[in-house]
């Protein structure tokens, strides 16, 4: 497969944050986060350990709710209400659970019947671009950490989903598996809205936009 074949319209997803803020207890987060995530971009979410950056994802997945501010959707065009975001959002993060007592086919066969592959991507195709064909019968929890997590990233990478978040994408992944997600990202984020979170400059490099989370930890003075 050539990545030119898996290149198809991505519906355009727009994301507009307005003075946004989330607060835990009497802690806040992020404060007055005020950012347009256009289509087609890709904005890496940096910060230090415990600065609020899977926070911050999980807020814009509709996970969390945030504590003040908006957050406004439009697909197409046209404004999507935030319950109805989860059906255009593909999500891979290290707490994330995969259906461990399930076989890695039984799994995929689960898990696009609520969340369809791209147009020309079945079970098969995905497996055979996960060089995982051995273990296709395999029960997921027999998978090593490096094998779930490129199972996880090639479900949302490979979704016909067009608002990508990425939590720490080369979690648990030895130098091979660094060079497929580089590979796969790639290869499927043309027109999609993508934001990843990250510690590790390799994994964010080819994205065009970076937020600071620590630049949005108080009110902006009017
Ligand atoms: N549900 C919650 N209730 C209370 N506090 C929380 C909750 N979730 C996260 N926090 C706190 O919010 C802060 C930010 O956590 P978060 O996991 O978003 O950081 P992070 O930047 O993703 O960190 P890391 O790089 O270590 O993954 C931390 O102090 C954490 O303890």
């Amino acid at each position: 497969m050539t990545f030119f074949s898996l290149i198809h319209n991505i519906t355009q997803l727009q994301i507009t944050a307005t003075g946004l803020g989330k607060r835990f207890q009497r802690d806040w987060i992020f404060r007055g986060l005020t950012h347009v995530f256009h289509p087609g971009s890709a904005t890496a979410v940096l910060g230090p350990n415990g600065a609020g950056k899977s926070t911050l994802l999980n807020t814009f997945s509709g996970q969390l709710l945030p504590t003040e501010g908006t957050l406004a959707y439009s697909l197409a065009g046209r404004s999507l209400a935030v319950e109805d975001v989860p059906r255009h959002l593909a999500y891979a993060a290290p707490y994330l659970e995969l259906l461990e007592e399930l076989t890695l086919l039984e799994m995929l066969q689960f898990h696009t019947q609520f969340k369809p592959l791209r147009p020309g991507i079945n079970a098969d195709k995905l497996i055979e671009l996960m060089y995982l064909e051995k273990s296709r019968q395999q029960l997921i929890r027999e998978f090593s950490s490096g094998m779930k997590q490129r199972l996880k990233l090639a479900l949302a990478l490979y979704a016909d989903a067009p608002l990508l978040l990425l939590d720490e994408p080369t979690t648990n992944l030895d130098a091979a598996g660094v060079a497929w997600y580089h590979e796969h990202a790639q290869a499927t984020r043309a027109g999609r809205t993508l934001l990843l979170s990250s510690n590790v400059p390799a994994e964010y490099a080819f994205c065009d936009e970076q937020l600071l989370v620590t630049d949005f930890q108080s009110v902006p003075k009017k």
